[in-house]
């Protein structure tokens, strides 16, 4: 749906007034106007706009928070009964536990309020990135004072944030005569203290009575945690390391050119040239040759595929395309069957290190990059159907997150995977029509950087919402890439990667034997996946079932 109706934002002649969006709670479609006025530099325009979205989230929390006491009233009735004897304590505990429920709910509300309609996850922080917003904008039409009131808002929320502070002081100097009356909004310092007031209780009540509460907000002051419960809840956090800032770089900054210099490798375009900032064309990864023989490693796969049972089937983006995708795994497979050539499938293994060595120097030379997922794929135009066409060989969409063009936000949260931080896509012709790759602004739509596929052409660029990307459609012939994902999260490093190896290190004798086993397999088992014993085979060595993956 989402993606028709970017289709359909992108024909000539349609305005952005055509669409109305009846879904949108109105504080959210404040927010979302708010954003894109501020886009367009429109601060007088926003401004009412972010103030309707701040007194819609207000409004909306306290409605939540006044129905903390009924519904959650009957679900603690229910506990009690569950949990048995060891509730059934005094009034005492009775109304203790009654009175703690009733705050975790009305805490609650605050991310159930922040959490887009249809998501998981709350945008973090959205009373505080409101009032920056609106301090900013206010500045920028010249409403000082209320400038200074909103600012002080912030520093309710983080009193020791340096650039509210910065603005503060400016605001004040600019400000023609003093205002020494001139506090923070009424609204929020109402917020904020009860806030506060609940939060004591909580963590007092999970120090003393073992009772649980995830506070929502990252603002709580360090000073409102029992010290006990200090490194339980930092942990808690850690628990997630990928997603931690990577260390400080510390090696020179010269060091990816010694190291492209020595791969022969060169930089085309880097980031700003891109017009973003993690983004790379780098040229020379492969020779001709080389492209010619993975070229060859995806053409026999296909015609393998058609007799194992892995057809060339439409493109999940797009009917008017074929798509056809291979593994590490299934080719070090066919090899072993002997259905493509060896070389080709030792060169696919070959070559993604080569990609994730070059992408680990370039964009995190102090922190390993792991390969997660390594995909030959190849697109090709359905002929006769290309008049007309309107769609994309591949949606603009970002490999890690899902991207709302609505609101410019990307949700890192399944069924994205969000464990992926680089990407890669190494490019093995360009003997075919469209398909260039092109990245645009979170709103899917504008185009900020365009790439031509050519052989041994790599674009890498880290996977987030900051490098939105689609494919133009193929409009003739078949473009053949090899999409590589980095992970800093070494759980997911790609297996089949290693046990491809595995299979392609096993010696020659034992191959022969074996490939006429698989050509009788092959022959008989029509099935899409690799015969049974060959599975076994890998399974024994790892542990692991083996199944023929596709990510897209
Ligand atoms: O093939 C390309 O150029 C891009 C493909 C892509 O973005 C993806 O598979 O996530
Ligand atoms: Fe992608």
């Amino acid at each position: 749906m989402r993606e028709d109706m970017a289709k359909y934002r992108r024909m000539s002649g349609v305005r952005p007034q055509s669409f109305r969006d009846l879904e949108t709670p109105p504080h959210w479609a404040a927010y979302d106007t708010a954003l894109e006025l501020i886009g367009q530099q429109e601060a007088g325009l926003a401004l009412p706009r972010l103030e309707e979205a701040l007194q819609g989230s207000l409004a909306q929390i306290e409605s939540c928070r006044a129905g903390c006491e009924g519904p959650e009233e009957h679900q603690g009735a229910g506990q009690e009964e569950e949990e048995g004897a060891e509730s059934q304590g005094g009034l005492y505990e009775a109304i203790a536990g009654h009175w703690i429920r009733v705050l975790q709910c009305r805490q609650r509300c605050v991310a159930d309020t922040a959490t887009r309609p249809g998501r998981g996850f709350p945008v973090p922080d959205l009373l505080p990135s409101l009032l920056r917003r609106l301090h900013e904008a206010h500045a920028q039409v010249g409403n000082l004072s209320q400038a200074v009131e909103n600012v002080l808002s912030v520093l309710l929320f983080y009193p020791e944030d340096g650039v509210a502070k910065e603005a503060l002081t400016q605001y004040q100097a600019q400000l023609e005569e003093p205002r020494p009356g001139l506090g923070p909004r009424k609204d929020i310092q109402h917020f904020v203290l009860r806030s506060l007031g609940e939060k004591r209780q909580l963590y007092y009540a999970m120090e003393h009575l073992g009772t649980s509460f995830q506070d929502p907000d990252p603002w709580t002051p360090l000073a409102f945690i029992p010290e006990a419960l200090r490194e339980k809840l930092r942990e808690d956090k850690e628990k997630r390391s990928w997603d931690q800032e990577p260390p400080p770089k510390s090696k020179p900054s010269s060091y990816w050119k010694d190291v492209l210099h020595l791969e022969g490798v060169t930089l085309t375009q880097d980031g700003q040239q891109l017009n973003g900032s993690e983004r790379a064309v780098l040229d020379g990864l492969l020779t001709p040759a080389e492209c010619g023989l993975l070229l060859q490693l995806a053409r026999d796969a296909s015609g393998a595929g058609a007799r194992s049972g892995y057809r060339g089937r439409r493109s999940p983006h797009t009917p008017h395309e074929h798509f056809e995708g291979l593994t590490v795994l299934k080719a070090a497979q066919l090899a072993q069957a002997g259905t493509v050539s060896k070389p080709g499938a030792v060169l696919l293994l070959e070559v993604s290190e080569r990609v994730r060595a070059l992408t680990e120097v370039y964009f995190s030379p102090e922190r390993a990059l792991h390969l997660s997922f390594t995909h030959l794929v190849c697109r090709s135009a359905v002929e006769g159907e290309q008049d007309q066409r309107m769609d994309l060989s591949h949606p603009v969409h970002a490999d890690n997150c899902i991207l709302d063009p609505d609101s410019g936000e990307c949700w890192r949260e399944p069924p994205a995977y969000t464990y992926r931080d680089y990407s890669g896509l190494l490019y093995l012709n360009d003997d075919f029509q469209g398909g260039d790759l092109f990245f645009t602004q979170p709103n899917a739509l504008t185009v900020t950087a365009q790439v031509r596929p050519r052989c041994g052409r790599l674009v890498a660029f880290s996977s987030g919402g900051e490098n939105p990307h689609g494919v133009w459609a193929v409009t003739r012939g078949r473009r053949c890439a090899l999409a590589l994902w980095h992970t800093w999260a070494p759980e997911h490093r790609e297996q089949e990667w290693i046990q491809a190896k595995e299979l392609l290190q096993e010696p020659e004798e034992e191959e022969e034997d074996k490939e006429e086993e698989e050509e009788e397999v092959l022959s008989r088992d029509p099935s899409p996946e690799p015969p049974n014993h060959k599975l076994q085979r890998v399974q024994d060595k790892t542990g692991k079932p083996l199944r023929a993956r596709e990510e897209l």
